[in-house]
């Protein structure tokens, strides 16, 4: 059995002449907390695209949980373990705090479309559960009241909570999480990062993140992989990354390679 939780290997993709990821390949280990960081347009959104099915490599194997899910629609590889949250918030409008966690939940019911036309008590049994779980999450995110308001008019940061709600209520193996930290203040960051360490050890959720907020990075990550157009360039410790020259120079430019990466 391999220790590895997500494989992705030989990954190519391209738009028309455009490359966007060249023979990428990189893994995260079950139960880690894991990293991908690389400059402005390197790959990194259009990698979880390819992880969880919105775009389609051309070339390449990506395997989680020991199958191969290359080619799989995003609902399937979200029922095969994967969630995620998005650079930018897509809370569902016009639909409250729970009701935007309870959708998350989907994926996993039993009841049938029949059942929830007839409402047998099958489907009001499984509702009270997805109920019951949506207020669960959004506990454990620290949103503990305001269940009922519509969810766009929470503030910022509860938003982003609340995305993290959604994709906990899929009830992943893996979490993706692209740039968690955007529009976040000092505290409200100090708490992602507490929350990104219970993810894993209290829900047992394996989490890969993009992010550009480095000292952020470098305190949550067990491992960190770096991206760079298209080509993964490093993968190592945080302080193994800190002190690697392509790394450096992949942010600061070959003349600015001695003066140190500020992570
Ligand atoms: N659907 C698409 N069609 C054409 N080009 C695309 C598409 N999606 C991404 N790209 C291009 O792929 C490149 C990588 O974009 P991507 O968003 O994956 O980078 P990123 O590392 O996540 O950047 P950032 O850190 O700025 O969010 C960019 O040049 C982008 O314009």
């Amino acid at each position: 059995m391999s220790d590895m939780l997500l494989e992705l290997s030989g990954i190519e993709l391209a738009f028309g002449a455009y490359t966007v990821l060249e023979d990428a390949s990189f893994s995260v280990p079950k139960g880690a907390i894991v990293s991908l960081i690389g400059p402005n347009g390197a790959g990194k959104t259009s990698l979880f695209n390819c992880i969880t099915g919105f775009y389609r490599p051309r070339k390449g194997s990506i395997r989680f949980d020991g199958r191969e899910i290359r080619g799989l629609k995003p609902h399937h590889v979200t029922a095969a373990g994967i969630a995620r949250t998005f650079q930018n918030l897509r809370l569902f409008r016009e639909m409250t705090v729970l009701e935007n966690v309870m959708s998350g939940m989907h994926c996993r019911t039993r009841a049938g479309a029949f059942a929830a036309i007839l409402r047998t008590p099958m489907q009001r049994a499984e509702e009270a559960e997805i109920q019951e779980f949506s207020r669960e999450c959004l506990e454990f995110v620290g949103v503990r009241e305001g269940f009922d308001r519509e969810a766009t008019t929470l503030a910022y940061g509860h938003q982003r909570r609340v995305e993290i709600a959604r994709a906990l209520a899929t009830k992943p193996k893996l979490l993706l999480l692209d740039e968690p930290a955007a529009g976040l203040n000092a505290g409200e960051k100090q708490q992602l990062i507490e929350l990104i360490g219970r993810i894993r050890d209290e829900r047992g959720v394996s989490v890969l993140l993009i992010e550009h907020d480095t000292g952020l990075v470098m305190k949550v990550s067990e491992r960190i992989s770096v991206l760079d157009h298209g080509v993964m360039i490093a993968e190592g410790k945080p302080k193994e990354i800190q002190s690697n020259p392509k790394v450096i120079e992949a942010y600061l430019g070959q003349e600015d390679a001695e003066a140190g990466l500020d992570l």
